[in-house]
């Protein structure tokens, strides 16, 4: 079968080189041009371990492309993946602009029967929008079936998450595209879920919500563990090794960002409003995600005081390790509340580049960013932090106190070299 992905963001890039790896020939449309032709030479426009390789590969074998030739790229493949943005709206729903415009593009060139893909997470009631759509602006009376496919890779890992998912949900309508699907998945040894539309589209919002319930879950606990002296690490092994409650997603810190978590509970909370129904526990769990990096923020101040004119060395911009994506990254909320409170930013970050502004700079070296502050905060989770020798950069930080918002440095080594420490729930 020949496979049409269409959008080569994190997931788009991934999804195809997934299906290159399983055997099928696929192409990969953008309207952004720029993207279409760095991956065209090999190259990817975005950090992700892994992927590089592959793509080098798979364009060296043929059995993959990247085009922007929308109406040659629709006619020539048998299955679109639609997997464009979906962001959040105004009003927190997602914001299906992106969806609306390939499904429309796809009406208009459709010319053999096709499998369309709904790859992007989108809410419920959106296949049969899609299915409106191509219709709208179909030309003839040439079949076609809708398909929701939720993607559940996370980035940092995606290949390997997509190589080797836990599931693949398959939200159907018709028997003939539910053979297309195991056919194209047929390499998979995961369990299937085959389900309507409707429930694949609800499965993935309900599962990324449930993933940001269990990190405000554990970040609020945390606050309590503060005050108690409990250490939140070994509160989390020892609920989390109860089999079904789980260790995963239980690690506090600054609490979640991403292109995902916040826009996707908050689109699942429109869906209920819409409907006249109430998430009490998910907005409670968005409420705790909004104050957590002020907690940290004022950590600092507790330490040092007036936060005016003090240089604050902020290790880490990306929201997660192993990215550059930096979409709703807790590190820029952390540094607002910062600068409102008159502090300068240094900024380290492996991956993200950022232009300087009175208050901002980033440096390219870990000694670099302490050198010469008067507090420092780790926001993001990178390996190179945990081997920072703290000993030898002590004599160029000014004020020697660390706020860990990953909870990742080893609390003894750290104040043995001289540091005033917090972190969350490791009094
Ligand atoms: N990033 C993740 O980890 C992840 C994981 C699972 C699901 N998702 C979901 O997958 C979808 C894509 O996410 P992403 O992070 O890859 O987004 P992204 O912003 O990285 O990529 C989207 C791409 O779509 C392109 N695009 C927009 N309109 C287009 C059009 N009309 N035709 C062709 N290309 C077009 C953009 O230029 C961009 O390259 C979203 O719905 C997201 O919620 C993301
Ligand atoms: O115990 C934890 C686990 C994660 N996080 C934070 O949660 C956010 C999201 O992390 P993660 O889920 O690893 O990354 P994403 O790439 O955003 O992946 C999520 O969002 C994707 C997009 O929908 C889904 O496909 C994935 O299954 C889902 O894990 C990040 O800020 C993490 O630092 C924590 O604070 N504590």
């Amino acid at each position: 079968m020949k496979i049409l992905i269409v959008g080569t963001g994190y997931v788009g890039t991934t999804t195809a080189l997934v299906f290159c790896e399983k055997g099928h020939q696929v192409t990969g449309l953008d309207v952004d041009e720029e993207k279409i032709k760095k991956l065209q030479s090999g190259e990817l426009h975005f950090f992700e371990p892994g992927l590089g390789e592959l793509l080098k590969k798979h364009l060296r074998e043929g059995n993959l492309s990247f085009t922007q030739d929308e109406s040659k790229a629709i006619e020539e493949n048998d299955v679109i993946f639609i997997c464009v943005g979906t962001p959040q709206d105004k009003d927190g729903s997602a914001d299906l602009r992106y969806v609306q415009k390939v499904a429309e593009r796809i009406g208009e060139n459709l010319n053999t029967y096709k499998v369309i893909v709904d790859k992007s997470t989108v809410p419920v009631g959106t296949a049969d929008k899609v299915a409106r759509w191509i219709l709208e602006h179909r030309k003839n009376a040439i079949p076609f079936d809708v398909v929701s496919n939720p993607e559940f890779l996370r980035e940092g890992s995606a290949l390997q998450d997509a190589l080797n998912p836990d599931r693949i949900v398959i939200g159907y309508s018709s028997e003939k595209a539910l053979h297309s699907m195991r056919e194209l998945y047929k390499d998979f040894a995961c369990p299937f879920v085959e389900t309507t539309p409707k429930t694949a589209e609800m499965i993935k919002y309900a599962a990324n919500s449930f993933l940001a319930l269990k990190i405000s879950y554990i970040n609020e606990l945390a606050r309590l563990c503060d005050l108690l002296g409990i250490k939140i690490d070994d509160l989390s092994k020892g609920i989390g090794l109860d089999h079904r409650i789980g260790e995963a997603f239980l690690k506090a810190g600054v609490g979640y960002g991403g292109s995902c978590f916040p826009k996707d509970v908050s689109a699942l909370l429109k869906t209920a409003e819409t409907n006249h129904q109430t998430l009490s526990i998910l907005e409670a769990a968005v409420k705790v995600n909004q104050t957590q990096p002020k907690y940290f923020v004022e950590k600092l101040q507790a330490a040092l005081g007036s936060l005016e004119n003090k240089v604050i060395a902020v290790l880490g911009l990306a929201f997660k390790s192993n990215t550059d994506d930096i979409r709703e990254s807790p590190s820029f909320k952390i540094i607002d509340h910062l600068v409102q409170a008159g502090a300068k930013i240094k900024a380290h970050d492996p991956t993200v580049k950022m232009g300087s502004s009175p208050s901002f700079k980033q440096v390219s070296t870990v000694e670099e960013c302490v050198s010469d502050t008067d507090a420092i905060i780790l926001c993001t989770d990178w390996e190179q932090y945990k081997n920072i020798d703290w000993m030898s950069v002590r004599k160029s930080v000014r004020f020697p106190f660390i706020v860990d918002g990953k909870n990742m440095l080893n609390a003894n080594e750290v104040k043995h070299a001289g540091y005033g420490y917090y972190a969350l729930g490791k009094s």
